[in-house]
């Protein structure tokens, strides 16, 4: 029997790092998961160990290739898609961190992002740079953090003995045992130290941020011959073709490849990004520019809202509080409940994303009453999330890009078929879920497919796309219009605390 081609991707998120076989008709083959430790070392502080993650990513990767292979498929080549701005400084000779890895939720930089947006010029040009907002999320203010707190970093790196990188480009370098130092333009274009016109460093903001260029990695493509996994790794010599960023894998792995199109990712986070071709559109109203792929050298963008708590309030309920015992409990609570009878939770436990952008908002539940239950409370917390992502199409309309009437959902909470009913509802627009929920894995299986030479470009590799469900509004402008309002007065009162 003649072995089939199978394309491993591997997927190092926020709550866990995953690695899964893909046949060449993107059907998925096997995963392989492990969770990954979140540290809090201080309020509003989120570390991860990256020699955990490291750790993982080998155990995942063996076990995922063993699975494939069983299966009579041979692995031809790897993607890997990231958590994107978690930051990682090592020492270039052994490979080891120099300190924990400075998750994108953290808000210890949030000072010195205020201090340099005091300077009106400042928090300008870096917008129009980078296409970001001076926030304590993106990796450069978080690679100062460490140069300025782990002793003897600064003269390290000034000798040359330092690498910084997001997760790919760590994940790269280890799996090629040194060789690879990259980054691809998805991932480069989060750091704030991109200038996204031309795709490069920018010596400005190097300086500005107080970050010496040799630590950084070389810019590439998200398809390509990068480099092959070392020698005594499992998959030895096996090619990584692919490497972008887990928000823009999913626009990938959801077909959201040409101008327009809108897709909405609800993780740890939830991510709306639509895209916007080769037109960098930089946003008035507080969203972000991002790149959304580079293929052959050739830049594609779109615009982005960030919620950084959307799964989180699941986990909250399930592991803090104790209100539900699986995440999917909560669809029926919502569902029980009813309706939340003016109760209203908005998540801050990391600040507020776009487009607040309020790294000292904490959370608030408001409307409580003697009669509130459980299940009012959960409903609130799934409410939350569409009205989060309400917000971010409000704005995006604001910045004249059309209102979107049809969004792609995909991550952990699309299985929620309230949650995507109510989502529908509250965005007055279709919320499409596809057959495959895996679209981040999948986006790097297609950069890694391409890469590879199994498809030509991103048209071709998404072709199949295939709908799961369809959710149509269903809600009069009344009672939308009361709801919203009621959600608009409960983020006011959380932005004031
Ligand atoms: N049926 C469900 N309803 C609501 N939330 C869910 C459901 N299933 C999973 N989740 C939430 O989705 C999140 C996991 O999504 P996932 O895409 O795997 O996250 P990440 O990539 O950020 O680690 C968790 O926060 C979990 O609580
Ligand atoms: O790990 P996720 O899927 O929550 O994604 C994290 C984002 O990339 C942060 O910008």
């Amino acid at each position: 029997m003649t072995e089939k081609s199978c394309l491993i991707a591997i997927d190092q998120g926020t709550t866990s790092t995953r690695a899964l076989a893909f046949d060449t008709d993107l059907n998925e083959l096997a995963v392989a998961q492990i969770p990954l430790e979140q540290h809090f070392p201080q309020n509003g502080w989120v570390e991860h160990d990256a020699g955990e993650i490291w750790q993982a990513t080998l155990k995942v990767l063996g076990q995922v290739i063993d699975k494939a292979k069983a299966a009579g498929y041979a692995p031809l080549a790897i993607g890997i898609t990231n958590q994107r701005e978690t930051t990682v400084l090592w020492n270039r000779e052994s490979g080891e961190p120099l300190h924990k890895a400075i998750v994108w939720q953290d808000r210890r930089t949030a000072a010195a992002c205020a201090k340099l947006a005091e300077d009106k010029s400042v928090a300008k040009m870096v917008q129009e740079q980078t296409g970001l907002l001076l926030d304590p999320y993106f990796s450069a203010t978080k690679i100062a953090w460490l140069l300025d707190h782990v002793p003897g970093a600064r003269e390290k790196a000034a000798a040359g003995k330092l690498a910084a990188g997001t997760i790919e480009c760590y994940l790269a370098w280890r799996l090629t045992g040194g060789k690879l130092h990259v980054s691809d333009a998805t991932n480069a274009s989060r750091t704030m130290l991109m200038d996204i016109r031309g795709g490069e460093w920018s010596e400005e903001l190097c300086r500005l941020f107080g970050v010496p260029r040799q630590l950084l990695p070389e810019i590439v493509d998200n398809a390509g011959a990068f480099g092959s996994v070392a020698d005594g790794l499992p998959g030895a010599g096996l090619p990584i073709t692919g490497m972008i960023g887990d928000q823009q894998s999913a626009a990938v792995g959801q077909a959201c490849i040409a101008p327009g199109q809108v897709k909405s990712t609800y993780g740890t986070g939830c991510f709306l990004l639509q895209h916007t071709g080769d037109r960098m559109v930089l946003s008035q109203n507080r969203l972000l520019s991002t790149v959304a792929s580079r293929m052959k050298g050739k830049l594609a963008y779109a615009v982005e809202g960030s919620i950084f708590n959307a799964g989180t309030v699941i986990q909250w309920f399930r592991d803090g509080i104790g209100l539900i015992e699986n995440s999917a409990d909560s669809e029926a609570a919502a569902v029980r409940a009813g309706t939340t009878d003016g109760v209203y939770l908005v998540p801050a436990f990391t600040g507020l994303g776009a487009p607040h952008w309020a790294p000292d908002a904490r959370g608030l539940i408001s409307g409580l009453t003697r009669g509130t239950n459980a299940d009012q409370l959960v409903r609130a917390g799934l409410e939350s999330i569409a009205y989060q992502t309400n917000d971010l199409l409000t704005a995006l309309k604001a910045d004249g890009a059309g209102s979107a009437k049809q969004i792609r959902i995909d991550g952990g909470m699309a299985a929620n078929g309230w949650f995507a009913q109510f989502l529908a509802d509250i965005c007055d627009a279709t919320v499409d879920r596809p057959q495959i929920l895996e679209t981040t894995a999948l986006g790097a299986a297609i950069c890694a497919g391409i890469g590879a030479g199994v498809w030509p470009d991103l048209e071709a590799a998404t072709r199949n796309w295939t709908l799961d469900r369809r959710f149509e509004p269903a809600m009069d402008a009344g009672t939308r219009k009361k709801m919203t309002a009621g959600w608009d007065q409960a983020v006011s009162r959380c932005l004031l605390s």
